[in-house]
C-alpha cells in the first residue's frame, strides 16, 4: 500500500499528462479549421429562422384573426338565440316541489342579498332592454275580469284561495309538517318520498327527508335549516291554499317578512318537547316574535299546530299546557279568539293531518276527537280583497331566467291585471309589460287581488325592478307623499329609543 501511491502519481505524471495535453491541442486545432464553415452555417440559419418566424406570426395572426371572428359570430347567435327564447311566454305546467326563492332561476331574496344585481345571472348583453317580439296585446274586457274574479271570490265554480304563511321557532317542524301534508294529500308521489329518503340519509340528515320537499337549496339541505320561503299549492276540500313555508332560524327574519307580507293566514308550528317549546316562546324566541310581525302585517287568522307530540308520548296535559300559554299572548298580540284554533300534530309520523287511523295515533285518539289540521286549514276564510281598486302589485322577488326572461313574484294586493297590460314601476318613471302570468301549478290570462303569481314581463330593463318597488297602472299611480305614518315595531332593544334621537338603519 505504502509503496503503490507514488508509482500511480508516477504513472499520471509521466503516461497520462502528455497524452491529454495532446489530445486538447488536436481539438483546438479542428475548431480553427472548422470555423469559417461554422459562420457561414449560423448565417443561414438565422435568415431560416427569420423567414420562419416571420411566416409561423402570420399564420398565428391569421388563425387568432379567425377565432376571433368565430367567437363574435357564436355570441351573436347565441344573443338571437336567448332573445328568441324569452320572448316566447312559458306556459308549461310546473309541477313537483317547491317553489323556492332560489330554485332554478336566482331568485331574490330580502336578506343581504336583497337588490344585489350582480347575482341576477346578467351579462352586459342582459343588460340591454329586452324589448324582443311584439309584447302580447290585452285580450279581456275588465268587466269580464272583475265578474270572474268575484265570482271565484264567493266560491263559485271554483275553490277559494288562500295564502297561508307558515312560521315558528327554528327546527319546530315546519317544512316536515308541510312535506308531510302534501305526501298525505297525494302531492307528492312514493317515488319522490324514497328518493328523499335516500338522498338525505346518504348526508347523514334522514331525519329532515319530508322537510326536503320545501328546503330544496344544498345550503338548506346540507344545513338542515330553512332558509328561504318556498311556496306550493294544495287542495283542501273547499279551499286552494298557497303555502308559504317561512324559515324559522332568527338570521332569515327579513325572508320570514317577505312571506308573511304575501300570506291571508297563519300556521303557528310549536314544538311540544319539554324545553323546546319554552325556548320558543321566551323572550327572544321566534314563536312570539313570529306572531307580532304576521300581526303586524294585516295577518288576523291563525292556526296553531302542536307538533312533536310522539316525543310527550301523546300527553294530553303537555298539549293542554301549551294551548293555555299560548292563548292569552295571542288575544295580546292582537288575534281574537275565535280567529284562533289549536290542533295536536304528528309531523314525522303524519298522524292528524289528514287522518288519525294509523296505529301510533292510538294514543292520541284516547283524548282527542276534534279537527284534523286539514280540516282546521279548510275553515280558513280569505279576507274580502279589493277587486275594482287600481292594481297594486308590490314585488317580493325578482329573478331572470335563461328560457322566460324578467320575472317578478309577489301578490296582487288589490285591483286585477291581465297578459298585454302596461304597468308602471314605482317609484321611477320606467313601464313594463306583462307577457305571461304564472302560478306554481298553471299559465293564467288574468290575475286578481289575492293571487300569489309569478308575472314575467317585457320591454323593461330589469335593473329597474327591485324588491319592494310596486307595479300599478300608468294612469292610476300611487300617490307622492312628503309625509307619512309608520308603525314600528322593536324587537328587545338594548337603550331606550326616545323622540329626536337618531335612529341608523
Ligand atoms: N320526533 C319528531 N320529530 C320531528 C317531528 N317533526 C319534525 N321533527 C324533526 O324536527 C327537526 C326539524 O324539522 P324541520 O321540519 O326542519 O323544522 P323547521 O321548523 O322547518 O326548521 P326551520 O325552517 O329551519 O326553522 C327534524 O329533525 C325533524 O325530523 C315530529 O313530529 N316528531
Amino acid at each position: 500500500m505504502l509503496f503503490s501511491m507514488p508509482v500511480a502519481a508516477l504513472r499520471w505524471h509521466i503516461v497520462l499528462l502528455p497524452q491529454r495535453l495532446i489530445f486538447q491541442l488536436r481539438r483546438l486545432l479542428s475548431h480553427l479549421l472548422a470555423l469559417p464553415f461554422h459562420l457561414a452555417h449560423r448565417t443561414l440559419v438565422w435568415r431560416f429562422c427569420q423567414c420562419t418566424d416571420l411566416w409561423i406570426a402570420t399564420i398565428y395572426l391569421a388563425a387568432k384573426e379567425r377565432e376571433k371572428a368565430q367567437k363574435l359570430a357564436q355570441q351573436k347567435k347565441a344573443a338571437e338565440a336567448s332573445s328568441r327564447l324569452s320572448s316566447g311566454a312559458s306556459t308549461s305546467k310546473k309541477g313537483g316541489s317547491a317553489k323556492k326563492s332560489g330554485s332554478a332561476a336566482p331568485v331574490r331574496s330580502m336578506d343581504t342579498r336583497a337588490l344585489d344585481l350582480s347575482a341576477l345571472n346578467l351579462n352586459p348583453q342582459d343588460a340591454a332592454p329586452v324589448v324582443d317580439e311584439l309584447p302580447p296585446k290585452m285580450t279581456i274586457a275588465r268587466e269580464k275580469i272583475l265578474e270572474e274574479a268575484a265570482k271565484a271570490l264567493e266560491g263559485k265554480g271554483q275553490k277559494k284561495t288562500v295564502s297561508l304563511v307558515v312560521i315558528g321557532h327554528v327546527d319546530a317542524g315546519k317544512s316536515t309538517l308541510m312535506g308531510r301534508l302534501m305526501y298525505e294529500l297525494g302531492k307528492m308521489d312514493e317515488r319522490k318520498r324514497i328518493a328523499n329518503e335516500r338522498a338525505s340519509g346518504k348526508i347523514g340528515k334522514s331525519s329532515f327527508s319530508w322537510a326536503w320537499e320545501f328546503d330544496g337549496t344544498t345550503e338548506e339541505r346540507e344545513r338542515g335549516i330553512t332558509m328561504d320561503v318556498a311556496t306550493q299549492t294544495m287542495m283542501t276540500p273547499n279551499k286552494q291554499i298557497t303555502i308559504l313555508d317561512a324559515p324559522g332560524h332568527k338570521d332569515f327574519i327579513p325572508n320570514m317578512i317577505s312571506g308573511a307580507s304575501q300570506a291571508d293566514c297563519a300556521l303557528l308550528v310549536v314544538d311540544s318537547a319539554v324545553g323546546e317549546f319554552e325556548a320558543g316562546f321566551q323572550r327572544g324566541g321566534q314563536t312570539r316574535e313570529h306572531l307580532v310581525l304576521v300581526r303586524s302585517l294585516g295577518v288576523a287568522q291563525v292556526v296553531v299546530a302542536v307538533n312533536k307530540l310522539d316525543q310527550v308520548n301523546w300527553n294530553q296535559t303537555r298539549y293542554e299546557e301549551i294551548c293555555n300559554l299560548l292563548k292569552p299572548f295571542l288575544v295580546q298580540t292582537g288575534f281574537q279568539p275565535m280567529k284562533t284554533s289549536f290542533v295536536p300534530v304528528g309531523a314525522m309520523t303524519g298522524i292528524n293531518l289528514v287522518k288519525r287511523d294509523q296505529e301510533e295515533a292510538a294514543p292520541l285518539e284516547a283524548w282527542y276527537n276534534g279537527p284534523t289540521l286539514v280540516d282546521q286549514l279548510d275553515r280558513l276564510e280569505p279576507p274580502s280583497r279589493d277587486l275594482t281598486a287600481p292594481v297594486r302589485f308590490p314585488i317580493s322577488n325578482v329573478y331572470k331566467s335563461q328560457s322566460s326572461g324578467t320575472a317578478v313574484t309577489g301578490r296582487v294586493c288589490s285591483g286585477v291585471l291581465q297578459v298585454g297590460e302596461k304597468l308602471r314601476i314605482l317609484p321611477g318613471d320606467e313601464t313594463a309589460i306583462i307577457k305571461s302570468i304564472q302560478t306554481e301549478a298553471e299559465s293564467l290570462q288574468w290575475a286578481a287581488a289575492g293571487s300569489n303569481v309569478t308575472l314575467y314581463l317585457t320591454a323593461i330593463d330589469p335593473v329597474h325592478l327591485n324588491i319592494g318597488s310596486v307595479l300599478c297602472p300608468i294612469n292610476d299611480i300611487i300617490p307622492l307623499a312628503t309625509t307619512f305614518t309608520a308603525r314600528v315595531i322593536i324587537f328587545d332593544i338594548q337603550v331606550p329609543i326616545t323622540a329626536g334621537a337618531s335612529v341608523s338603519p
